[in-house]
């Protein structure tokens, strides 16, 4: 069969933006818009990929940098489906396997934009990372820091060649979180004051929120058959995704320097990102977060499987429009509008969203998109949520594992394994922990302030009801105890 090379080419195009990620999501979104933006507005942008910590690369090197991107989905009430074959990746670096290049990028004068996406875990600062010229630094932010001083130094700090950082972590304020990065990195560095200055008064770290549902390679034998059958070629980069888009950027004043935005590709540009971004955190992410473990628990394997299961479906239903919605700083019918098209978006029967996928780093994501509105909620109410309480219990109930597997622990649904994947020493102290009876397993978990920010004991009546929760979901079967929640007022 022919590959994705022998049906296309690569364009050359002035580079334009700096991308820290090679993941799905980043491939499905910023390239799928550049090259709607070269074919529809004239962009003329090309993207230098960086491949932040991996050495692989070999994928796009075999396919000249080329891959599909399939949209599959409702768009305006009729089955929407469409393959775009990128050409706007210009060229793919691995910064820890070839440094001097990944340096080298900082060369390039047509350089504008650092667009970066390196999951809920990458914006850091690592202060065992030495100021090294020839070696990169362990972290994102430490890797950014040296891009910039290499870009300084090259062009004698020239104003007009200064970067403007846009990333897309789902994180509370992305662009402030790096820059309070890189600064502690160019203070601990101890690097020269022009360059502070330079980074300072001429770089920009705006906020940005991004929303499309991308999930990737397809998972099954038959699906990639299917596929390639259908493209006629084979692409092992292919990515697929929702036809859904929805990019935030947090600088009214951006607009005219980043003329992106097309009607198959939406970016909007505003001074007030807060409201964008807890509306999709609290109740998309949010969702996901509260009832994909639990879910996986009672048998299902899909977003839409969920969404098909009236047990399940009532879960949503209650926690999404009685717990979350109430506690979302917008009208309640912008609100309500929001959630139903989330809902659209979790029915929609050609993009199979695997709840495991969802499941990483749960432990991040429940703090970020579940703990705050549990907060406002019980500060709303005086009393703790049913289904945000429960979702607590069912995410100690899926990490509870004393079993290791390679890089995770493993846990059981029945008489099949699931890997749980988490950061290594937030698996290790579940791990020690596991084997506890329920209650001190529940207070151990909940005190352990690195995980939530704070000790959860603290909340009053939260642990009982967990442990309540943990205890009757081992009596009765985790589908019979939602089962069971979902009728009680
Ligand atoms: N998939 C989606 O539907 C979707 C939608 C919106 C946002 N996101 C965000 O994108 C992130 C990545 O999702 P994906 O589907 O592309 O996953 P992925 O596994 O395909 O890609 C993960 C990327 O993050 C990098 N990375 C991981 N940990 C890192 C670290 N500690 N430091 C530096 N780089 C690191 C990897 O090298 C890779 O480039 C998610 O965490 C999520 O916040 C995903
Ligand atoms: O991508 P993650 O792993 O951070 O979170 C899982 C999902 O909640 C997420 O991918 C959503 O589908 C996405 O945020 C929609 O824009």
């Amino acid at each position: 069969m022919k590959n994705v090379k022998d049906v296309s080419s690569r364009v050359s195009r002035p580079v334009k933006i700096l991308q820290i990620g090679e993941g799905n999501f980043l491939r499905a979104f910023i390239e799928y818009g550049i090259d709607i933006a070269n074919e529809t507005l004239d962009y003329n942008g090309n993207v230098a990929m960086v491949v932040p910590r991996s050495p692989k690369k070999e994928a796009f090197d075999k396919q000249d940098n080329l891959y599909t991107v399939c949209l599959r989905g409702q768009k305006n009430g009729s089955v929407y489906r469409e393959n775009r074959i990128i050409t706007c990746v210009e060229t793919v670096v691995s910064a820890n396997y070839d440094f001097s290049g990944f340096l080298r990028l900082a060369h390039m004068d047509t350089l504008e934009f650092v667009i970066s996406n390196t999951t809920d875990a990458g914006i850091l600062f690592d202060d065992t990372d030495q100021p090294l010229p020839d070696t990169p630094a362990n972290t994102f932010p430490g890797k950014l820091t040296q891009f910039l001083y290499e870009r300084y130094r090259f062009f004698k700090g020239a104003a007009d060649k200064a970067l403007t950082m846009l990333p897309v972590e789902l994180i509370d304020n992305n662009g402030e979180a790096l820059k309070t990065c890189v600064f502690q990195y160019i203070d601990v560095w101890q690097m020269e004051a022009d360059f502070r200055n330079w980074v300072d008064t001429k770089c920009a770290f705006v906020s940005t929120l991004v929303d499309r549902i991308v999930t990737g390679y397809p998972k099954e034998e038959e699906e990639i058959a299917a596929m390639y059958e259908e493209l006629g070629y084979e692409d092992e980069l292919l990515d697929i995704a929702e036809p859904f888009n929805s990019w935030v950027i947090g600088a009214a004043s951006l607009k005219e320097k980043f003329p992106v935005s097309s009607p198959q590709w939406q970016v909007e540009f505003t001074d007030d990102l807060e409201t964008y971004r807890e509306r999709k955190i609290r109740i998309l992410n949010g969702a996901h977060t509260s009832m994909v473990l639990g879910a996986y628990l009672a048998g299902k394997e899909y977003v839409g499987d969920c969404m098909a299961d009236p047990v399940i479906r009532r879960q949503l239903d209650q926690s999404v429009y009685g717990e979350i919605i109430p506690t979302v700083h917008m009208s309640r019918e912008k609100a309500e509008a929001f959630a139903a098209d989330v809902y659209e978006r979790f029915e929609n029967p050609f993009v199979k969203h695997a709840l495991l996928s969802i499941s990483l780093n749960s432990i991040a994501k429940w703090k970020g998109r579940v703990l705050p509105t549990l907060k406002d909620s019980i500060a709303q109410t005086g009393r703790l949520p049913k289904w945000l309480t429960y979702s607590l219990a069912a995410l100690l109930a899926f990490y509870r594992s004393e079993h290791k597997g390679d890089g995770c622990l493993i846990g059981n649904r029945g008489t099949a394994v699931y890997e749980i994947h988490d950061e290594p020493d937030n698996l290790a102290f579940v791990c020690t922990h596991a084997g506890l009876a329920a209650a001190d397993y529940v207070r151990a978990m909940m005190a352990h302030a690195s995980f939530w920010g704070e000790d959860l004991t603290r909340i009053a009546g939260l642990a009982e009801a967990v442990t309540a929760h943990l205890e009757r979901m081992a009596e009765i079967g985790v589908k019979a105890h939602i089962a069971e929640l979902g009728e009680q007022v």
